[in-house]
């Protein structure tokens, strides 16, 4: 791609938000929405909202996560309460009302605290997106604000190519990288190059179901046998059986039961026919 054919997008990040402060001012349905977001991330939420006009779902969530949210039972006042935006490291506001999600908005700009208003585009500084989560894998689909239905939409059919097993496959491999590192410690250099290609190696020849199925007994395995041999053995050279899948997919599973099926039909229209 040319550099000239670079622009119009938005920067895809995935923002640590872990022990940091967000406000959500609103309590209806989509401030319920952003809870469950930001919920995900461990940070601190305070939402300002009347008590009354919390949404069921918000109200759930702040009843149910005590230590991580609380609730301001006001209404939020510019001037009066705007000082204590400066607390937060991201402000949201998810109100029926424009004229003063655009003061917050502003306000926020000016002091440089990241901001985002319910469906005004024009005032956000990030737009929201449509998720898959599972586990640590997190994909976030963006139209850049072009279509927030067909994020909605395209979600579904990417949650269509996943197995479900991508989840678990992930966390496995972040533990055994965990370990990797003690085993092999530092930043960058010759080792760093050896650590990285035995792990894009490994990710490549072993499928999601195998890694997923990885334990502490067959990853000290691999690391004993693998990595300190500089050498990738197979899932089922160290004995690592991957669990079956619920889904029906493969014709080992289908097609037993399918001829099952018809033979029991066949000896049913028999039995019925001899007696007759
Ligand atoms: C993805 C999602 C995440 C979330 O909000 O958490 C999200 N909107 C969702 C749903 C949705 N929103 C709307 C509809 C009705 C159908 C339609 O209009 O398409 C539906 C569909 C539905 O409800 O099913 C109405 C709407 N939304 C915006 C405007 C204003 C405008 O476009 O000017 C209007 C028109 C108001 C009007 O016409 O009056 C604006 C924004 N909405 C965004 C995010 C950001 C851009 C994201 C992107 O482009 O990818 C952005 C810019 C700002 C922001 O809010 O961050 C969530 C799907 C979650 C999921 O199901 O997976
Ligand atoms: N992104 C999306 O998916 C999406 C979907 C629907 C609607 N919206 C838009 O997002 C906004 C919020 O949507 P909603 O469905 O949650 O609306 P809602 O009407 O259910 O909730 C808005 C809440 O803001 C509260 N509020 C108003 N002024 C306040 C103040 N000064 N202090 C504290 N709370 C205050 C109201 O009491 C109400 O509870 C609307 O502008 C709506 O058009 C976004």
């Amino acid at each position: 791609m040319l550099a000239a054919d670079i622009g119009g997008g938005s920067l895809l990040i995935a923002w640590q938000l872990k022990g940091k402060k967000v406000l959500i001012i609103g309590g209806g349905e989509v401030a319920g929405q952003r809870v469950e977001s930001i919920l995900s991330t461990d940070a601190h939420i305070t939402v300002i909202s009347l008590f009354c006009n919390l949404h069921e779902k918000t109200q759930k969530l702040i009843s149910q996560y005590p230590l991580r949210t609380k609730l301001l039972d006001k209404m939020y006042e510019h001037g009066a309460d705007s000082t204590d935006l400066l607390n937060y490291d991201m402000v949201l506001t998810a109100l029926d009302d424009f004229e003063l999600s655009k003061t917050i908005c502003h306000f926020c700009r000016e002091h440089r605290i990241p901001v985002n208003a319910a469906d005004i585009p024009g005032l956000c500084d990030f737009y929201f997106g449509s998720q898959i989560r599972d586990g640590p894998l997190q994909i976030m689909i963006s139209t850049n604000g072009n279509g927030p239905k067909l994020a909605n939409l395209v979600k579904g059919k990417i949650a269509k190519a996943l197995s479900g097993q991508e989840g678990a496959a992930i966390k496995k491999v972040g533990a055994l990288r965990v370990k990797l590192r003690e085993r092999a410690p530092g930043v960058g250099g010759e080792l760093g190059k050896r650590r990285m290609s035995w792990m894009t190696k490994l990710c490549k020849e072993w499928t999601m179901e195998e890694l997923g199925t990885l334990n502490e007994e067959n990853m000290q395995m691999l690391l004993d046998e693998g990595w300190e041999n500089d050498k990738v053995p197979s899932a089922k050279a160290l004995g690592v059986k991957p669990l079956s899948i619920c889904v029906p997919s493969s014709n080992d599973v289908v097609f037993p039961g399918f001829i099952g099926f018809c033979v029991g039909i066949a000896c049913v229209t028999t039995w019925n026919w001899l007696r007759r």
